[in-house]
């Protein structure tokens, strides 16, 4: 790793001064959290994103983690989807089963992706629906400051516009505080219709780990993570504040690029 440092109390940021060395680091720390996970619960309930995010874990299905990983363990969630068929090149679970779920010994059954035949408030009812089942089986742990699932581990893309799951700038549906999971039907960012869980419910994890690479995300990872000032625009991203869990940023050097502590960039050249 180039870089691991705090900051305040915007959680870990882990820097990479490549993209291949953001990939191991991300592999080390998922097989980590699974295996720490499973001998304290039995399980691992991870929730995916879609974007870049799925290519980024693809370390995963090589050695030494195709082996290691108790993948029999594992339950797969999304945090947002796109209301499109399941075979829709604009689908996460597509992107996902594709580049990641197709390649591990996955169980099936344990794959929990949303409905995709219905509108956007019914795969939204339904995905929460199936959710609130899970946690009263315990299959996904409840947090013990609200009746939220504490899943082990949510991770999060974030967008140019400091977007996260599919919670954009300005969107109603950041003020969510009842439904654990929402829906919406005019994203800022094509297709317009999507399901996303909300802020109480990511909040609510036991950690969540954002992960953004290239420059293109370095103004929002700087909104997100270290710009302070009345001017300074409340991005999604910076309203990730995990309650009682863990932060952490997984970043490479261009997206960390206008963080403010120069210490940070100076190292990394
Ligand atoms: O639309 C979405 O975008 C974000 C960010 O994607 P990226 O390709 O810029 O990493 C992603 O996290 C989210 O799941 C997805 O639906």
């Amino acid at each position: 790793m180039a870089l691991s440092g705090g900051h305040k109390n915007r959680g870990e940021l882990r820097i990479h001064e490549s993209l291949d060395e953001l990939r191991t680091d991300l592999a080390d720390y998922i097989a980590e959290l699974s295996d720490a996970s499973v001998k304290e619960h039995g399980f691992f309930a991870i929730v995916l994103s879609g974007g870049s995010l799925i290519g980024l874990m693809g370390k995963l299905f090589e050695a030494p983690y195709i082996k290691t990983v108790d993948w029999s363990k594992w339950y797969i969630f999304w945090a947002d989807e796109r209301v499109v068929a399941k075979n829709h090149a604009d689908s996460n679970y597509k992107l996902a089963k594709d580049g990641l779920l197709s390649k591990v010994p996955i169980v099936h059954s344990h794959v929990h992706s949303i409905n995709d035949s219905v509108s956007a408030e019914d795969a939204a009812d339904d995905y929460e629906f199936a959710i609130r089942q899970l946690v009263k089986t315990r299959v996904v742990s409840v947090s013990e400051i609200n009746d939220c699932p504490k899943f082990d581990l949510i991770l999060l893309g974030l967008g140019q516009d400091g977007h996260v799951a599919s919670l954009f700038p300005n969107h109603s549906a950041l003020n969510e505080r009842e439904e654990w999971v929402t829906f919406i039907t005019d994203s800022p960012k094509p297709p317009p219709e999507r399901i996303t869980f909300t802020l109480p419910v990511i909040n609510s994890a036991s950690t969540v780990a954002v992960v953004a690479t290239g420059e293109s995300k370095a103004e929002a990872a700087h909104l997100a993570i270290d710009a302070v000032g009345p001017e300074c625009p409340l991005i999604p991203a910076r309203m990730v504040q995990p309650a009682t869990g863990k932060l952490v940023w997984f970043l490479d050097k261009l997206a960390a690029s206008k963080l403010e502590d120069s210490n940070l960039n100076n190292k990394l050249g």
